[in-house]
């Protein structure tokens, strides 16, 4: 059991209010998780402030609060510590309660715009393939060994994050890869961390409603990089115009992965299909199961990471051959009949979408038509929704337009931003279908015999978010349904 006045090591404090040696039962960010005998943190929020659900958390049997500032009344039951900035407190106050895990595990955070989750799950099953114990942090899931943890973020608040990382720690893990969203870096989630790698895969545009600029989604991710320790390494792809930016300011040792210039892990695509990449990997010829170049940097990540955590060379491009990519991630299937490709992928940026239509493009044996169903998603980025739309319609043949999770967003409403996307030359490329499963059963309509079907935007996910309501909804599922019921 922990103090109040144990978990406020290395916190700056301004000022404590009461009794700091009181044992606390559990930490909550969250009024609504309050139990008797736990700490509260108030941590302002881009809705609202903490600070307002002080008192109720009080009520619900808050015995310390932390906060930035002190309430007007203050209850004698209750310990008071204010310090500067409470979201930075949050995760040094989690690692203390939790006895920090993540300095007693190698832990490899994986930031940027794509390829996140492939890069940290492959890690994950190579480190696993290779005889250690170890954990996951993903998009798609959490898991410890083999035991899956359903995920809510990308990268959770520091108290979970904390909390799983102990559970790690506890089952025995000695490697854990997590995914660092910039939503995390930006609020602090990952604060007190102790990691032994940062990579690097790509920037391009997304969340521009959270960060607003370019510029300063750019500074949030390099963040990430500036605070690793020197012990730990920076692998970061330098065929990315912003791959050295990022590593600028870092302190730790810097490495670089390339299929096209001189860097410390060095590719080249020597073929490209539907059964995966053969590739020259520091001049090894590897064939892989994953498809697209998009896919061969990520592997290169993989490549370079594991060598970076004193992996052997030949042990890990045999382990890495064998290994599938994240579920969601260029999922195929072909349909019996008609041999129809209907592929799901997770493609919600301009640049994954174009990278995929490209491999797509690049799998076309001539005569082929590529039809593509895409939606964005609400509450998100409105800036990318014209740009994905114009990408989907140039090079695609057929192009029908759709929802994604639409959140509290007007389905229509994001339909009609995506449209005003298209030139006008390629109008006629494009239908309108708001109900995702009409969208996908017309694609299955309009394709032919060997025709190529891409359903993009929500990969792994196995819900439509409307209004607040997760409604089931499998893209692979209703494509398999929908063929099968065709006949196709
Ligand atoms: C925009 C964003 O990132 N929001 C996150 C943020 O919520 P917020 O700032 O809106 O919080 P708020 O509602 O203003 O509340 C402020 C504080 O008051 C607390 N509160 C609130 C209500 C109450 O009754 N009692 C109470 O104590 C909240 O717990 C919070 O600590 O802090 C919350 C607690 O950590 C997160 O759950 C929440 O994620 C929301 C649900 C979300 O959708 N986030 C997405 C955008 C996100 O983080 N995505 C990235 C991935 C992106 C990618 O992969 O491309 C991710 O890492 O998942
Ligand atoms: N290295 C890459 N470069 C560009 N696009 C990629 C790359 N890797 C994957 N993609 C594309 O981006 C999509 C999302 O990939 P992935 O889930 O690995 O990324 P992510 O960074 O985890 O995304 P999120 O931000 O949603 O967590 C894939 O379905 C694919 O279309
Ligand atoms: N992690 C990303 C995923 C977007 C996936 C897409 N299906 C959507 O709902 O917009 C986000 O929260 O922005
Ligand atoms: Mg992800």
């Amino acid at each position: 059991m922990k103090t109040l006045r144990d978990i406020l090591y290395n916190v700056s404090i301004q000022s404590i209010q009461g009794n700091a040696d009181i044992t606390l039962q559990a930490l909550a960010i969250d009024s609504r998780a309050v139990k008797t005998g736990d700490a509260f943190i108030a941590v302002k929020g881009v809705h609202v402030d903490g600070h307002v659900y002080i008192d109720k958390a009080i009520a619900q049997g808050a015995a310390a609060v932390i906060c930035e500032t002190l309430p007007e009344n203050l209850s004698e039951q209750v310990c008071y510590v204010q310090v500067n900035n409470t979201a930075l407190a949050s995760g040094i106050i989690a690692g203390n309660f939790y006895d920090n895990p993540s300095h007693q595990l190698q832990l490899t955070g994986v930031t940027g715009t794509n390829g996140k989750t492939t890069i940290a799950t492959m890690l994950f099953r190579l480190f696993t393939r290779l005889g250690h114990h170890c954990g996951l942090l993903s998009t798609v899931q959490n898991q410890i060994g083999d035991t899956v943890i359903p995920a809510t973020h990308t990268t959770p608040d520091p108290v979970s994050l904390n909390a799983l990382l102990a559970q790690m720690l506890a089952a025995g893990c000695t490697h854990v890869f997590m995914e660092v969203s910039s939503h995390a870096i930006h609020q602090q989630r990952i604060a007190g961390l102790k990691f032994a790698g940062g990579i690097f895969s790509n920037i391009t545009h997304d969340h521009l409603d959270y960060h607003h600029t370019f510029d300063e989604y750019i500074r949030v991710k390099k963040a990430f990089f500036d605070n690793l320790p020197s012990g730990a390494f920076a692998l970061t792809n330098l065929d990315d115009k912003r791959g050295m930016v990022m590593l600028q300011n870092t302190k730790a040792r810097k490495a670089t992965y390339s299929l096209r210039t001189l860097a410390d892990y060095k590719g080249k695509i020597l073929e490209n299909n539907l059964t995966g990449l053969i590739m020259l990997v520091d001049d090894i010829e590897v064939h892989f199961r994953l498809i697209g170049e998009f896919n061969a940097y990520n592997l290169l990540a993989v490549y370079g990471a594991a060598i970076l955590l004193g992996e052997d060379k030949a042990h890990v491009l045999q382990a890495l051959s064998d290994i599938q990519g994240a579920e969601g991630r260029f999922d195929y299937i072909v349909s019996d009949r008609e041999q129809i490709i209907a592929i799901v992928d997770y493609a919600h940026t301009p640049d994954a979408l174009k990278n995929v239509l490209a491999t797509i493009k690049n799998l076309r044996k001539g005569i082929e038509q590529v039809i593509t169903v895409v939606g964005c998603g609400g509450d998100r980025d409105t800036t990318k929704r014209p740009i994905m739309a114009d990408v989907a319609a140039e090079s695609s043949d057929r192009v029908i337009f759709t929802s994604d999770n639409p959140r509290t967003e007007d389905p229509a409403a994001i339909i009609r931003e995506m449209e005003a996307g298209v030139p006008v030359h390629l109008k006629k490329k494009t239908l309108s279908i708001a109900d995702r499963k009409e969208a996908i059963k017309t694609a299955i309509t309009l394709a032919n015999k060997e025709d190529i079907i891409l359903v993009a935007g929500k990969g792994h996910e196995k819900y439509q978010e409307i209004n607040g309501v997760k409604h089931p909804f499998d893209d692979k599922q209703v494509l398999l349904e929908m063929m099968k019921m065709m006949d196709k």
